[in-house]
């Protein structure tokens, strides 16, 4: 039985490479204890109303209480509104409608008498709550750092049920869960606010202006979450902001939800700008979508559990494959674009994984499968349902309490509204220094690929130490690397079957 190689370093990673099995998963928690003492947070913030500043105990749910009053700074509507605050704290605010339309009629929220959740103490979020970006403090820098506002139903909204048309557009690439939040959109506009006109958008930006929108309502979005895709179909390109503006001026539409990556986001917030320009009185929610869990804040994108668990299968299959033959080496390709984190995550759950090809000059038998599209395609697992439907419900919150230009999503476990500039002003990606890697390197038994020539030195200790008594030489492991490379994989060409799901018989 010969080894493989997984994970591989971030810019490589699209691949994962999979094999033998190590159990001993390092334990450690990567959160450090959070102090026990309370801590004194006296912010001087400007919040949407205002309230006394009052000592806060938790710091693991920061709540930001105003000082002062709101304002804004309307000669700057388009750029982020971020304040500073006392302890070096940035809050970073969300667009309002009423920074452009002051006047606006506000209305009580319906939910206040919706049987389930009138009984909820405390539904409402206050408008001055913002959750902490890094939970992780020491005493001397406690309520430092970023701030987002927190997402929730407000008890005051800017949109009657009555006068309410939005619409649902999803762009980019597919993503498990991609119908759950459309569907939960529906259900939560039609069952919380009495909200009877959504529209999708079909198939992508391009669809705002090129095709007939399709009529949603809880009956048509019933079962949807069951399957993979998008009803409303999906699309790249097609962005073109004016005529997409136009559209939504000449539809009459007041709430537009955008389902994408960092992609559609851009252009969900020059829709946003050039609404704001117009002086219309409608809100512009993201969600972020993206199976490559590659959008910066966020504590993590909806399908990307999904993908991983179903990653799992083709692991497991390439394994068996791997086992059963004599030198078996299994293949799997996993998507990640740039970011690297379906391969890293799915190769930590397996640890079907062993770090080195040895070289024993006979073949191997090599069975490559590329599982890519049907990890994307298929229907949420239960959690990230679970997920959706929180996102869905954040988004349509924010709207109907007349926020905007922002993309939803959790931050430390608490949702928020992060301004969409602030959400796609970089991508992530796997970070190979950080816990995580350190993590997925002990847990399946690799070296430290990024510092090769100390890895070289330590095989060479051991082989001293091994005294040539399995008879390989380690030298010739990995035949072709010079030290500048950080992957250990050689024969990558000789890996790399141009069909997929294919098996070769490899002479390394
Ligand atoms: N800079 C931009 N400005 C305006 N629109 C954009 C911009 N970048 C991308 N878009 C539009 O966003 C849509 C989706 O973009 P893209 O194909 O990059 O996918 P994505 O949203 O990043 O999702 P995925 O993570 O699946 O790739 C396309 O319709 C594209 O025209
Ligand atoms: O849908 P397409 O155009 O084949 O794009 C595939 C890409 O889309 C994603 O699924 C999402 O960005 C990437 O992981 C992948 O590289």
């Amino acid at each position: 039985m010969a080894a493989a190689v997984a994970p591989i370093p971030a810019h490589y990673l699209h691949a994962a490479v999979t094999l033998a099995s190590h159990g001993n998963a390092d334990s450690k928690s990567l959160v450090s204890n959070l102090p026990r003492r309370g801590a004194f947070l006296g912010f001087g913030v400007r919040g949407r109303g205002s309230s006394r500043a009052r000592p806060m105990h938790d710091v693991s749910n920061i709540q930001l209480r105003a000082a002062g009053k709101w304002g804004v700074v309307r000669s700057e509507l388009l750029n982020p509104k971020s304040e500073a605050g006392a302890c070096g704290s940035t809050f970073e605010d969300v667009p309002h409608i009423t920074d452009w339309l002051p006047d606006l009629e506000t209305f009580p929220n319906p939910l206040k008498f919706n049987p389930a959740y009138s009984a909820v103490k405390k539904y409402f979020v206050d408008d001055d709550d913002f959750v902490a970006k890094d939970i992780v403090v020491n005493m001397e820098n406690v309520g430092s750092g970023l701030h987002f506002r927190r997402a929730g139903p407000r008890d005051k909204i800017y949109f009657r049920a009555e006068e309410v048309k939005a619409c649902i557009v999803t762009c980019g690439g597919l993503c498990p869960g991609l119908n759950t939040v459309i569907r939960e959109i529906v259900c939560a506009l039609w069952y919380q606010y009495g909200v009877r006109e959504i529209y999708g958008i079909d198939g992508g930006y391009r669809g705002f202006y090129a095709r007939n929108t399709i009529t949603l309502n809880p009956k048509v979005v019933n079962d949807i979450h069951k399957r993979g895709g998008t009803i409303l179909g999906t699309s790249r390109g097609g962005h073109d902001t004016m005529k997409i503006v136009d559209s939504i001026e000449n539809r009459g539409i007041n709430q537009v939800y955008i389902i994408g990556g960092d992609g559609t986001h851009k252009g969900a917030e020059a829709i946003h700008e050039e609404i704001i320009k117009r002086g219309l009185k409608v809100v512009v929610a993201g969600i972020p979508k993206t199976i490559d869990n590659d959008i910066d804040i966020i504590d993590k994108s909806f399908g990307f559990d999904t993908a991983v668990e179903e990653a799992q299968r083709a692991i497991n299959a390439a394994h068996v494959e791997a086992e059963s033959t004599h030198n078996g080496v299994g293949v799997v390709k996993l998507m990640g674009r740039y970011s690297g984190y379906i391969a890293m995550y799915a190769t930590l759950a397996s640890r079907d994984v062993e770090h080195f090809l040895k070289v024993h000059k006979e073949s191997i038998t090599l069975k490559y499968i590329d599982p890519t599209y049907m990890i994307r395609a298929v229907p949420s697992i239960a959690s990230d349902n679970v997920y959706c439907t929180l996102l869905a419900h954040s988004a349509i919150h924010g709207a109907m309490a007349g926020f905007c230009g922002f993309t939803a999503g959790p931050v430390n476990n608490r949702h928020c509204y992060i301004p969409i500039s602030r959400a796609v002003e970089k991508q992530r990606h796997v970070n190979t220094s950080d816990r995580m890697w350190a993590r997925l390197l002990s847990s399946t038994h690799q070296p430290n690929f990024l510092r090769y020539e100390k890895v070289l030195e330590e095989q060479r200790v051991q082989r001293e130490k091994d005294s040539n008594s399995h008879g390989v030489d380690l030298d010739q492991q990995l035949p072709g690397l010079t030290a500048s490379h950080s992957l250990p994989l050689a024969p990558q060409s000789t890996l790399k079957p141009s069909t997929s799901n294919s098996s070769a018989n490899v002479r390394i």
